[in-house]
């Protein structure tokens, strides 16, 4: 099968690359083109533009930053919708809100292609490994056919329905993320400050009721202040402000996540917002640099 691919960042980097490995012909596109070199030497073809990705594949996966890359690759000039047409499938990976998703579904049915959300959970290792949790939604047959891809990037696929359901799911399971990262980043530090030693509070964590992977594959490069990005601070901020705007909606008073937002908020004034999302410690700690927002 051969898929198109737009969006060459930490996880679109690893999810075209695992196709790549499980013999999946890919045509990638990224807007700095220059990163499609890696997976050039990997056997990828480029696409110069969205459209001549998708002129040239039956279905094409996008995996972009927030609702604005995600709108612009579509409608902008040598955009997806240029070449949609009957018998092609769009696949958007990305984390967005779900109104974001449902303009570009009416789009591309509009055209006579088919769509599918698919938002990820999990990271860039699972995103290497192929364990990466799909909450897919939308057209039910493109995701019967699209399966053979889905299981070569993760362990578990779901159709959750119509257009929002798997933006949603995504938003909500982030939110969560989110929330848990302040809690332990608070957690570390009252430790500290208080006597503990941070390393055994994380011990103590990881034999309880509170265990979970992220606490132990974060806490210990925290407890160093080190934060190489494997999800962006910047991208957990946006599923924050769109979680909150879901619970807007829905009149769901959510204090804890609206606390954690702020943080990630000042986390990114701070300029920490390429960093990974778990450098919102510097801002609990109050050992953040000043810097230029990101
Ligand atoms: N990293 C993670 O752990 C996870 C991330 N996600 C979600 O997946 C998506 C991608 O994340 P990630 O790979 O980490 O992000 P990165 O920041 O590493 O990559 C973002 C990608 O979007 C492209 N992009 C940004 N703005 C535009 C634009 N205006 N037009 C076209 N392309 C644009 C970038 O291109 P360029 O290279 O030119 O800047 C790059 O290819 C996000 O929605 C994120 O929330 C979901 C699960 C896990
Ligand atoms: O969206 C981020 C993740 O780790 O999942």
């Amino acid at each position: 099968m051969e898929v198109g691919f737009l969006g060459l960042g930490i996880m679109g980097k690893a999810m075209a690359s695992r196709l790549l490995k499980h013999g999946f012909r890919v045509t990638v596109w990224n807007r700095t083109l220059s990163k499609c070199e890696e997976l050039v030497e990997q056997g990828a073809s480029i696409g110069e533009t969205p459209a001549l990705v998708v002129k040239k594949c039956k279905y094409t996966i996008a995996m972009l930053s927030d609702p604005a890359a995600v709108l612009s690759v579509v409608f902008d000039k040598d955009g997806v919708l240029e070449q949609i047409s009957e018998g092609k499938g769009y696949i958007d990976m990305s984390t967005v809100d779900a109104e974001t998703s449902s303009k570009i579904s009416e789009a591309i049915i509009k055209k006579g292609g088919s769509f599918l959300e698919a938002p990820v959970s999990g990271s860039k290792k699972p995103a290497e490994d192929g364990q990466l949790i799909i909450l897919s939604a939308g057209d039910k047959a493109l995701y019967e056919v699209i399966l053979p891809v889905f299981d070569v990037l993760g362990k578990k696929s779901f159709f959750l329905g119509e257009v929002g359901k798997g933006a949603r799911m995504k938003l909500v399971v982030n939110m969560i993320m989110g929330s848990m990262m302040n809690a332990l980043s608070e957690g570390l530090c009252l430790a500290d400050k208080s006597g503990l030693s941070p390393q055994t509070l994380l011990d103590v964590l990881d034999l309880g009721a509170c265990s979970n992977p992220m606490f132990k594959l974060k806490g210990p490069a925290m407890i160093e202040s080190k934060y190489p990005p494997a999800f962006p601070l910047k991208h957990q901020q946006k599923d924050m402000r769109l979680a909150l705007c879901l619970g807007d909606e829905h009149a769901v008073s959510m204090p804890i996540a609206a606390a954690s937002n702020e943080a990630f908020k000042k986390a990114r004034s701070h300029g920490l917002g390429d960093l990974d999302f778990s450098a919102v410690y510097e801002i609990v700690k109050g050992t953040a640099p000043s810097g230029n927002a990101a």
